[in-house]
């Protein structure tokens, strides 16, 4: 398929109210069928990811989990169109609105990236240019995907940094080693949202960050996805981390995918041993108590304004 078409249907979208209910009714934004990934080592090609299928719905969440070397980011690369050279896609389908996207050439994959398809990672000091202003950044991703002017460009990417609670001017003015890990993190989330994607790819995106820091960016980034209505791929290795936000839980193995169901169904009646061993692996953040001037629960304390770390001094 072309990308004329992709972007035909892109501008087809119909925004949800927010209903879960509405989900279903709704075309699938990414869905992978079959999907065999091969790694080359010496001269034999070996299976990596076997045969992996899954769909994401507009305005839904699937977590893609499972211990570390499972596949995840394998996969998610795939979908960016980002796999290096020594791995390869030897079968199945990516379809992205509809069409498949792996027999694209790179230059329409590229233009796919950032626009239609955003990702945000665990390293999100490595999406910016360490000597460059944020804001001169964010305009200029904007510019690249959009025929805007500077200003108009300059106006977005001020909305996008207040919208993910950051002081607007004074980020925009910043370097990024004048900001924390969680509001690089929350400044590359505006990023990857800015251009209201159909799919965004979270690959570990509160891994790098504390505990805390990290429940306010899944919250955020749940909040940005309930405005915005795009799909997410929500990678991560820690299953109950993930369970409260996710629609749908995928669990990976071995490149495969051992289990896959609705999140209150897997939460209650996981069948896969690993999925249960998985749901064992440690406590949820709610059981944890922080110990700080006397005992805060954990709960609560996602709950507070943003403080320490993430406030912008
Ligand atoms: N460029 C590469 N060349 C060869 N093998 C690779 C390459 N990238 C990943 N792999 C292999 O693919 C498998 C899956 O890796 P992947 O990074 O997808 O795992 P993961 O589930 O995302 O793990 P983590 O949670 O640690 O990121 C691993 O065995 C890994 O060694």
């Amino acid at each position: 398929m072309s990308h004329v078409l992709l972007e035909e249907k892109e501008e087809k979208r119909v925004p949800l109210s927010g209903s879960k209910a509405l989900i279903s009714s709704i075309e699938p934004i990414l869905q992978l069928q079959q999907l065999n990934i091969y790694v080359q080592q010496g001269k034999e090609w070996h299976t990596l990811i076997h045969d992996l299928s899954l769909s994401i719905r507009r305005g839904e969440t699937l977590a893609l989990v499972g211990e570390s070397g499972s596949g995840k980011s394998v996969t998610g690369s795939a979908v960016l169109g980002l796999l290096p050279n020594s791995l390869h896609v030897g079968g199945g389908q990516i379809l992205f609105q509809g069409g498949d996207i792996l027999p694209l050439p790179e230059q329409m994959r590229r233009k796919l990236r950032g626009k239609q398809i955003s990702c945000v990672f665990q390293d999100y000091q490595g999406g910016f240019t360490p000597f460059l202003k944020l804001g001169a950044q964010l305009v200029e991703t904007i510019r690249c995907h959009e025929k805007l002017s500077n200003q108009e460009a300059t106006l977005i990417a001020l909305k996008w940094i207040e919208q993910v609670g950051l002081p607007a001017e004074r980020v925009f003015n910043s370097y990024p080693f004048q900001l924390s890990g969680g509001q690089q993190q929350r400044v590359a989330l505006a990023a990857a949202m800015m251009l209201k994607p159909a799919l965004l790819i979270a690959d570990e995106p509160t891994t790098a960050l504390d505990v805390l820091t990290g429940e306010r960016i899944l919250d955020l980034l749940v909040m940005l996805q309930q405005q915005t209505h795009c799909a997410v791929l929500l990678i991560s290795h820690d299953l109950r981390h993930v369970l409260k936000r996710a629609n749908t839980i995928a669990v990976m193995r071995h490149g495969e995918i051992v289990e896959i169901g609705a999140a209150e169904k897997i939460k209650s009646q996981a069948s896969h041993p690993y999925t249960q061993m998985l749901l064992k692996a440690r406590p949820s953040l709610s059981e944890i108590n922080v110990k700080g001037n006397g005992d805060v629960a954990a709960t609560q304390t996602t709950q507070l304004a943003m403080s320490g770390e993430e406030r912008f001094a």
